[in-house]
């Protein structure tokens, strides 16, 4: 036998019954190539009827191999006499049931059996073994006890210990730790992995705690659903994936970085905890436990929560807040709450703090009459937005009043003016929230109200609104997109076209006109945020409708001008003419206007 040679070795192995009267082979196992080395602990898990006891019970010969063979020492197991290979191998299987009269040193003194012959009487030399295989696993003074008064714990030492005192080159143990607790159980496994390396054993365990298995293994067998044999160290199975895409359910899921399961928050979103210390798994655990997903990594999608800890409880920074919880239960029951408002929250978005949101919207207020909301009470004069936007017959009044006060009784006129004061009224506090504060704010027109005003734009409040962190910066322009245009101006187009018949590049051309002169508005007055301002303009003119509507411009630095093309008819009134940005001014007259404009954004400079 050479040094290769020892250690247990599994070739081509076939595992499986003969069922229905030896009439039909049931194969469980197929085909496993493994090699438990002597002075390592090999731990063999698998899910639940994958054939660990099956192999197990192969291994020790106590079952034939239906193919191929198992190899000890280099020998065949099934050539190896029995007595022989009880000095051998040595198997511990799942036993609760033991003579009720024997003492742990009778029971250890069993694994002297092999070497005894048929008197079974023990000779000094085999007491001593005796009494040191009792010894290695701690339990000499458990010597003198009865085996059925000690506790499960306490039992698989002994019969560990049995196991020893036969003298084996290896070990077989099935689930010897199923009815520990966690403590036994780490500090059998312990035993085991020391006993491996000590006495220069192959040890081979089943167990079902995976994540034991993982901290303690030398080397994994992992048995898979199709009764297929993965070996390797826990580190090689656990970056392979293998052991996730065995054991991996719909609750649960392992997590390579901790190496413990964690469960699946599914809805809840993904978080990314940092925290001192023993904290942050804590808070992991808590918020999995509330349906979030803790993410190791940086991910864009994670949230970001940070926690820290002192004598008064925990703080949880979150979304530009901090919270104060005095316990951790406290923080996870706030957690299941923000989870519930997360998986409301559109794609990318983060539903931001009603508080914030009223900030961030009475602020940009004090930009211009078109970025003004009032956050307050709805009273009895102020209507929806859905009404003016899906309701002809209130639309149609409301462009009535229009040509009323412009004078005019074209209503194609009075819609197309009263059409872009509006695009621009839904524009300006949305735009200027996300600049200034990195807000979201959403319109929603069952919430933002108007009532009528004989003059200037339409009056706007309401009572409180749902805003948004917009998480990807790059998807900034389109979540805008999504919910002015997508959501507000989109609709209103078509109860206009209802009621009278303007062409589409003219009601887009508007709203594009609309846009521009809300970042013409925002550079003017918070020239902080022109720049930013200007390239956002830039991203929505170039998305879904808005595309191919005009050009911004930028004559000078923080001089953006808009070009359309297509006219919105203000010409038409009495008092109107050409607006700044239309289609239908000449070439040399645009020249002349656009070298003035600069001239005045130099003098004011
Ligand atoms: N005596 C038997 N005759 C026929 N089939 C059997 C017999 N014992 C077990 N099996 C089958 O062999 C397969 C493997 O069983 P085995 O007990 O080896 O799995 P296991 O991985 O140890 O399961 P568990 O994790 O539930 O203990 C199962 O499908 C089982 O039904």
């Amino acid at each position: 036998m050479t040094m290769n040679d020892r250690g247990l070795r599994l070739d081509a192995l076939c595992a499986g019954y003969t069922v229905r009267r030896g009439r039909a082979v049931r194969r469980v196992l197929e085909g496993l190539d493994a090699v438990a080395a002597p002075g390592e602990l090999t731990v063999l898990i698998g899910p639940n009827g994958t054939g660990k006891s099956t192999l197990l019970r192969t291994m020790a010969g106590l079952q034939p191999a239906l193919d191929g063979r198992v190899v000890i020492d280099g020998v065949a197991v099934e050539t190896v006499p029995p007595p022989e290979l009880a000095r051998r191998l040595a198997v511990v299987l799942t036993e609760r049931d033991l003579p009720a009269l024997l003492t742990a040193r009778e029971l250890a003194g069993l694994g002297r059996h092999p070497y005894t012959g048929f008197t079974g009487r023990l000779s000094a030399a085999d007491a001593d073994i005796v009494s040191w295989a009792l010894d290695a696993v701690h339990a000499t003074h458990l010597a003198e006890r009865a085996v059925t008064e000690l506790s499960d714990g306490e039992r698989q030492r002994v019969l560990v210990a049995r196991a020893l005192a036969q003298e084996p080159s290896a070990i077989l143990l099935d689930e010897p730790t199923a009815f520990l607790d966690v403590t036994s159980r780490v500090a059998l496994m312990g035993l085991l992995r020391r006993l491996a390396r000590e006495k220069e054993l192959a040890v081979v365990v089943s167990t079902h705690d995976l994540e034991l298995a993982v901290r303690v293994a030398d080397r994994l067998w992992l048995l898979s659903t199709g009764g297929r044999l993965l070996t390797g160290t826990p580190e090689e199975l656990t970056a392979s994936g293998a052991i996730g895409t065995t054991f991996d359910g719909d609750e649960l899921s392992f997590d390579p970085a901790s190496g413990v399961f964690v469960l699946h928050g599914g809805d809840g979103g993904k978080v990314r905890v940092s925290a001192d210390d023993v904290h942050r798994p804590l808070v992991e655990r808590a918020l999995s436990r509330e349906g979030w997903t803790p993410g190791a990594a940086r991910d864009a999608d994670a949230v970001e929560l940070a926690v820290r800890h002192g004598p008064g409880g925990y703080a949880a920074a979150f979304d530009g807040g901090t919270t104060a919880f005095a316990t951790l239960p406290e923080l996870a029951a706030w957690s299941r709450a923000t989870a519930e408002r997360l998986r409301d929250a559109p794609p990318g978005l983060l539903p931001a703090d009603a508080a914030a949101v009223a900030g961030a919207v009475t602020d940009i207020s004090t930009v211009g009459a078109y970025f003004e909301l009032d956050i307050g009470p709805v009273e009895a004069e102020w209507r929806p937005l859905t009404d003016l936007f899906s309701d002809p017959s209130v639309l149609r009044a409301r462009i009535d009043a229009t040509a009323d006060s412009l004078g005019t009784d074209e209503t194609r006129v009075a819609a197309s003016i009263l059409f872009q004061g509006i695009a621009a009224r839904v524009w300006s506090p949305p735009l200027g929230a996300l600049l200034a504060h990195g807000l979201l704010v959403e319109l929603d027109p069952d919430r933002v109200h108007w009532r009528a005003a004989s003059r200037g734009p339409l009056p706007l409040r309401a009572d409180g609104l749902p805003g948004w962190h917009v998480r990807d910066p790059a998807r900034a322009a389109a979540t805008v997109y999504d919910t002015v245009v997508a959501r507000l101006l989109e609709p209103l187009t078509d109860t206009i076209q209802g009621i009278v018949k303007l062409a589409p590049g003219l009601l887009w051309g508007n709203v594009a006109s609309a846009l521009a002169g809300t970042v013409r508005a925002l550079v003017r007055v918070r020239p902080e945020l022109g720049e930013a301002a200007v390239t956002l303009g830039r991203e929505l003119l170039d998305l879904g409708l808005l595309r191919d509507t005009g050009q911004l411009a930028e004559p000078a630095p923080g001089l953006p001008l808009f070009v359309r093309r297509s006219c919105c008819l203000y010409y038409r009134l009495p008092s109107g003419g050409k607006c700044g940005d239309c289609a239908l001014i000449d070439p040399d007259t645009r020249r002349d206007q656009w070298a003035r404009a600069v001239r005045e954004t130099q003098g004011a400079q």
